[in-house]
């Protein structure tokens, strides 16, 4: 028999507001950003996508934000991508597998969700409204066990998180503490040799500006093929690229499988952040497709299919470094061997100081300093966070 306080009322709200509201929706950014500049995309066979990523709608989604109260007041809350379509799941099909129920029921609500929306859903949106709720769901748990989400995870099982940075500014990044610098690839296969040359130029400027010993990837963000990706990765190696990452279409499992042939010994090959489920990171895994997994725990599922996904690689000796996902990636990856590091966008327009990810929907959100983050920032109920009162909420469906 639960003790505990049974599920309320659950809420799906939007952030309205337009250009430049950031939040979960990092590429929802103002011009001039580093992370809308000229970066390669599968829209680059397009001209006029070429220039900015905003431009073919990578902002039109938008913040979700799940809140779920329980009859005794105590609130936990998630925010995520997914915007009015992921309101309009949660609303109206998603709050029957919850209201009345005892929040510690995490399997089975995560089952329903998934099952009851599988013959329309699986990936994508209704995974990212998936994740949604399971996130605040474990903030609510955290929350009424007066307990860290990490606790629940097992507890760290280290002192403190080290960070890389993603960011136009790798040779900042160093001087702030990072261990290492991710670079957006500027430069897609429609701008041919001439584009190639510029990436790898950029590389070399990095490199020269790091030293040696500082980590430099490339995320390629699903904008090449196996040819280029492969050449790219070859012409990169003399200067010391540690991994590609997202380099193909993330549909392409077969050719993820063969770069992972064809890159040069010791260059890991990575992605993730646009898989779902423990069944699409089973079929990465099994096709050897990759060294190391991004989930996005925003997006993958949430904490209950993380730990899945994680279990599985673990047995594979694969690395899970979770994409992005803030708060909801500490909590998971100061709980697990095979989660070394993790991953900190850099969110300022000029990628020249730590600004947090998720501005300005949270409060108290941590971030690194001096690329490190100690155990006791996360020592807080559930993910530690709170929404911020400023930030207005829009709810564009009830139920
Ligand atoms: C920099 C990448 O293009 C993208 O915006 C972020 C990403 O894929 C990552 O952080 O990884
Ligand atoms: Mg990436």
């Amino acid at each position: 028999m639960s003790k505990h306080s049974k599920i309320k009322q659950i809420r799906a709200s939007v952030i309205k507001g337009g250009e430049g509201g950031g939040g979960a929706d990092y590429h929802d950014q103002g011009e001039g950003h580093w992370i809308d500049n000229h970066i390669a995309t599968s829209m680059g066979r397009y001209p006029e996508y070429r220039q900015s990523r905003k431009s073919f709608g990578i902002n039109v989604l938008g913040t979700l934000v799940v809140e779920i109260e329980c009859e005794d007041g105590t609130t936990g809350f998630a925010v995520t991508t997914g915007g009015e379509p992921a309101a309009y799941m949660v609303e109206k099909h998603f709050a029957r597998f919850l209201e009345g129920r005892d929040p510690f029921d995490y399997e089975t609500i995560w089952d329903q969700m998934y099952f009851a929306s599988q013959y329309y859903g699986r990936k994508g949106i209704v995974v990212n409204a998936i994740s949604g709720v399971d996130l605040a769901l474990w903030d609510l748990m955290g929350r009424l066990r007066g307990e860290p989400v990490y606790h629940m995870l097992g507890g760290a099982v280290r002192n403190e998180l080290q960070f890389y940075a993603t960011g136009a500014r790798p040779d900042l990044a160093k001087e702030m503490g990072f261990i290492g610098g991710k670079l957006p690839l500027l430069h897609g296969p429609i701008e041919g040799d001439e584009g190639l040359k510029k990436n790898v130029e950029l590389l070399a400027d990095m490199r020269a500006k790091c030293g040696d010993d500082f980590w430099l990837m490339y995320d390629c963000w699903m904008a090449l093929d196996v040819n280029y990706a492969t050449r790219l990765a070859h012409a990169c190696a003399p200067h010391g690229l540690k991994w590609i990452e997202e380099a193909i279409s993330p549909d392409d499992y077969w050719g993820y499988a063969q770069l992972k042939k064809n890159v040069p010994a010791g260059m890991l090959v990575t992605t993730g952040e646009h898989e779902a489920t423990r069944w699409g990171f089973r079929m990465l895994m099994e096709m050897d497709c990759c060294d190391l997994i991004q989930p996005d725990v925003g997006w993958c599922g949430g904490v209950t299919e993380l730990l899945k996904i994680s279990a599985m690689a673990d047995a594979r000796g694969i690395m899970v470094v979770p994409h992005g996902s803030s708060v909801y990636s500490y909590h998971f990856v100061i709980t697990r061997h095979n989660s070394p590091f993790a991953e900190f966008l850099m969110m300022a327009p000029k990628a020249d100081h730590v600004a947090p990810m998720f501005h300005p929907q949270l409060l108290g959100e941590p971030v690194p300093v001096n690329g490190r983050l100690n155990v006791s920032a996360l020592d807080k109920p559930g993910f530690g966070v709170e929404l911020n009162p400023d930030v207005k909420l829009y709810r564009p469906y009830t139920h």
